[in-house]
């Protein structure tokens, strides 16, 4: 069932003349068979933006298109697409294979057909035996299973998840992102999915666009959204942990941590330094690799590996360094480290996180430095 391309073009939505829209001349191409993620915060404007996709809303502007098709005037019943909410909204009267018969049924399908089919939809989302249950017997995950199972069974140009999986548990919500995964590879679904969750948009999505107060701050695929932020808000909606406000001056950041090189050249003036907490590396004081030296002013455990905080005294004042150390090691408040920061894991964005705002020149308009420096 490969589904159809999508593509949002100037989509913005204003509830009330004279204030600022909930969703800003927002464009988005999902094409056929990906999964793309629309990350943001509460009250960026995810919602809208698939109220707006599916007609549950009229834009104020802008188009949505399913294989080219303009939809406007398109009522929702009738664009080809299902979407899976936060609260799976099954049928409490009907049994597990009928709520996922009901799209065919409404279809005019016979009935014995639609239940065999519901009941290969069952299957697919391993819930084979459970058709003849009634849905209050269902778990939450095994809930939602049953809205995707009746969301597929529509076989949708374009399947829509709005925070499908955010009322879940920790452990629920990685077997769905598994499911996910393994009926994207079945089915070739086109998905455009909502969340505030940045490890979820990671797991689930090929590329991933940050909305924040309704406005796309950047598009991309993971790695590069988490190595190269294009300003704060992007950077802590990504889970950046470290921020080191300081000045550019001929391609080296200069704060308390020191003159540091930037793995490209940036325009100079002030600017915050961000560096991943993964890549940051823990050493010993006297590392003679080490790029900075501070002292750790809290630590604290996340599973198999502790966070720690660096506070470093420097030039014209301090800094703070969050640093993830390798599994099984430990670093007590109050001891001395060393802290590598590796040349590509450095990058620097606005200093006032206005985004929007290019974060550097574009890409290819200088050649990458890769030289290090303390
Ligand atoms: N019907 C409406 N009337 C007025 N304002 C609205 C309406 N719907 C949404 N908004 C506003 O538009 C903005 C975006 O809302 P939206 O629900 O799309 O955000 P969201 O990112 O989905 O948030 P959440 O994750 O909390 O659901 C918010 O400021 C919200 O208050």
């Amino acid at each position: 069932m490969t589904g159809g391309s999508l593509q949002l073009t100037g989509l913005t939505r204003v509830h009330h003349a004279g204030q600022p829209p909930a969703l800003d001349d927002f464009s988005l191409d999902v094409p056929a068979g990906s999964c793309v993620a629309v990350l943001g915060p509460s009250g960026s404007g995810k919602s809208t933006v698939l109220r707006l996709t599916a007609g549950l809303d009229e834009p104020t502007a802008g188009t949505v298109r399913v294989d080219g098709v303009d939809l406007a005037g398109v009522v929702p019943e009738r664009r080809g697409m299902a979407m899976v909410f936060q609260r799976p909204l099954l049928f409490p009267h009907l049994t597990v294979r009928d709520n996922v018969a009901f799209a065919d049924r409404v279809r005019g399908v016979p009935r014995k057909v639609a239940r065999q089919r519901a009941e290969d939809f069952l299957e697919l989302v391993q819930l084979g035996g459970y058709g003849g249950r009634p849905v209050r017997a269902l778990s939450g995950g095994q809930e939602q299973r049953v809205a995707l199972a009746r969301a597929l069974a529509a076989e949708p140009r374009v399947l829509l998840l709005d925070e499908a999986f955010s009322a879940l548990d920790a452990a629920l919500r990685e077997e769905m992102h598994q499911l996910l995964a393994d009926l994207r590879m079945r089915l070739d679904p086109t998905i455009l999915l909502v969340t505030h969750d940045h490890a979820e948009a990671d797991a689930l999505a090929d590329t991933v666009a940050v909305l924040d107060a309704g406005r796309l701050r950047q598009q991309g695929q993971m790695r590069s959204l988490y190595a190269r932020p294009a300003s704060l808000v992007v950077s802590r909606l990504l889970g950046g942990r470290t921020e080191v406000r300081g000045v550019v001056r001929d391609g080296r950041h200069e704060s308390p941590l020191g003159a540091l090189d930037l793995p490209e050249q940036v325009p100079d003036g002030p600017a915050v330094l961000v560096v991943r907490h993964e890549a940051v590396r823990v050493t010993g004081s006297a590392d003679p690799a080490a790029d900075v030296v501070g002292t750790v002013v809290r630590a604290r455990r996340r599973g198999l590996r502790a966070l720690v905080t660096v506070e470093v005294v420097g030039a014209g004042g301090e800094a703070t360094v969050e640093a993830e150390l390798e599994p099984g090691s430990d670093a007590p408040t109050g001891r001395p480290v060393g802290l590598r920061l590796p040349v590509e894991a450095r990058w620097v964005v606005p200093v006032e996180g206005a985004a929007g705002e290019p974060a550097r020149p574009p890409a290819g308009a200088s050649g990458m430095r890769r030289d290090r420096s303390g």
